[in-house]
């Protein structure tokens, strides 16, 4: 019989219904969730798969771009706090994934609430067992030696206070401006104050957003079109040239500038594809 495809998210009910208890579960999920992974240039795909505190599971892969800087690529990890945070999950528990996380994941998890406590578990060890953040990095550097305590961190709930002129300009998209606005009002960026988000449409229609996620260590910092390119492919997307339109709502004035970048990236997997930028206005002070 043919296997089922392996999925990107499963609900709490299906997770306890399994005959295993979840610290069994999770790496049993590795290997299948890493035939989703699409690592062209290292052919080494990397499987994530994350307990949040809803009881649900998440999966996360890397992502390569052939003919563009390392930079672009999106690590496992990356993708799967991403997949968490398009899920409205607040907390990550733990996570079962391939090989070591790298020092760059280990760094970008520091963007957690209580993220020392995150238990890891390597399948690709000889004795495989979870084992806290806080053994695999220690002294770390994060969230709060730049921000306030009281500061939301990545996956709590937030609002930036963003808006667009009124009315929108008109022969923009309002299926994509709109929500490109919401992933930017949703943008972890508090290092730079200067949030982003990203929507695309697929050419059946289908709309995915991201939003901008900031590391306190900058380097580990997701971009918000990688961002939407985790909902695209958690949604079911397939070959990037699906990927038809796509708008960028970014800060007037911002320290930080997307578009560039994001045109680059955008322009390298699916070249055809429609490419606004939106500035928005901040009502916060800073
Ligand atoms: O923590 C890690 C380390 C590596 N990779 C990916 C990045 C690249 O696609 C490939 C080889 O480094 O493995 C991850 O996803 N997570
Ligand atoms: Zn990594």
């Amino acid at each position: 019989m043919e296997q089922a495809k392996p999925r990107f998210v499963i609900s709490a009910s299906e997770a306890q219904s399994h005959s295993f208890s979840i610290a069994k579960l999770l790496p049993s999920l590795v290997p299948s969730a890493q035939s989703l992974a699409r690592p062209p240039i290292s052919n080494f795909p990397v499987a994530a798969i994350g307990l949040g505190s809803s009881g649900r599971i998440f999966v996360g892969v890397n992502v390569e771009f052939p003919g563009l800087p390392f930079h672009h690529t999106i690590h496992a990890e990356q993708f799967l706090l991403t997949n968490l945070s398009l899920h409205g999950e607040t907390r990550l528990d733990s996570f079962a994934v391939s090989a070591a996380p790298c020092g760059h994941c280990r760094q970008f998890l520091q963007e957690l609430r209580d993220a020392p406590d995150i238990q890891i578990l390597i399948t690709s060890h000889a004795n495989p067992n979870f084992t806290p953040l806080s053994h695999f990095l220690s002294h770390r550097f994060g969230p709060h030696d730049l921000l306030p305590k009281t500061a939301p961190l990545l996956l709590e709930p937030r609002h930036n206070a963003l808006s667009l002129p009124t009315p929108i300009p008109h022969n923009s998209n309002p299926n994509l401006t709109l929500p490109a606005l919401e992933a930017a009002n949703s943008s972890h960026a508090p290092y730079s104050a200067s949030p982003s988000g990203v929507a695309l449409l697929d050419s059946k229609g289908t709309v995915y957003k991201g939003s901008y996620i900031e590391s306190a260590a900058y380097n580990p910092s997701l971009g918000p079109l990688q961002a939407a390119l985790v909902a695209f492919i958690v949604g079911g997307g397939g070959a990037y040239d699906e990927i038809v339109g796509a708008v960028l709502v970014e800060k007037e004035g911002a320290v930080i500038k997307q578009e560039p970048t994001a045109r680059l990236l955008l322009h390298s997997i699916s070249p055809h594809c429609h490419f606004r930028t939106f500035l928005a206005t901040s009502s916060h002070s800073s």
